[in-house]
């Protein structure tokens, strides 16, 4: 199916901004700050979750001021659309990480299914500690697991359906720079 474009643009010009740049960057720094705190020691396998995940590891990568090693996983639930659906395994981890500390970098606990299948993986191959760091965590009464709560949370939101600085609209706008609530939804 082709993507409509104007529609792509009228998304953005019509959103409401509920974070500017300077306000994302602000919360990226403090929670480089407390990562750097606790972690320092621990010799952490970073994953990146991808797509959605990759700016704000990006941004908090040259921001932590210790040894770690970094790779990714993908693992995605929405695929271009709004409403989540059954959790897929792109790529699981490559690097080892049994009995080692391990840092999930994620943009978004919404519902919290994505962040919880992932934690429950890397506990279940041998990870000695999971950690877990978002830049926003959705407020809302449907999280999936309401105990499971990320270590490192950069910003929250009201329950709106948001794009930028990772995070897509229908596959576009991850390149926003600032957090968006789309029109409407
Ligand atoms: O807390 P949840 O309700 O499970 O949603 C959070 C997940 O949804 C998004 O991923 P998505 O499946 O859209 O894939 P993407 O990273 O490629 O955008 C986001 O990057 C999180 O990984
Ligand atoms: N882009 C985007 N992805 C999500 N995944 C879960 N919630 C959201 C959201 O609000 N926006």
């Amino acid at each position: 199916m082709s993507v409509d474009l104007v529609h792509i643009r009228q998304i953005m010009a019509e959103s409401d901004c509920l974070y500017t740049e300077a306000e994302v960057e602000a919360a990226i720094d403090a929670v480089a700050g407390k990562i750097n705190a606790e972690l320092a020691e621990r010799n952490p396998v970073v994953f990146c979750v991808m797509n959605g995940g990759l700016i704000f590891a990006g941004k908090l990568m040259t921001k932590l001021n210790f040894p770690l090693e970094l790779s990714y996983l993908h693992a995605s639930r929405y695929r271009n659309e709004t409403s989540g659906g059954e959790l897929f395994w792109k790529a699981k981890p490559e690097i080892s990480f049994i009995d080692r500390d391990v840092l999930i970098i994620d943009d978004i606990l919404d519902e919290g299914h994505t962040l919880g299948a992932i934690i429950d993986f890397c506990r279940h191959a041998g990870a000695a500690a999971v950690h877990t760091a978002v830049l926003i965590d959705k407020d809302h009464q449907r999280k999936a697991r309401p105990d499971l709560k990320a270590n490192y949370v950069g910003l929250r939101c009201i329950d709106r359906f948001i794009f930028g600085y990772g995070m897509d609209y229908k596959g576009y706008w991850r390149n926003a720079p600032g957090i968006f609530a789309v029109k409407g939804l």
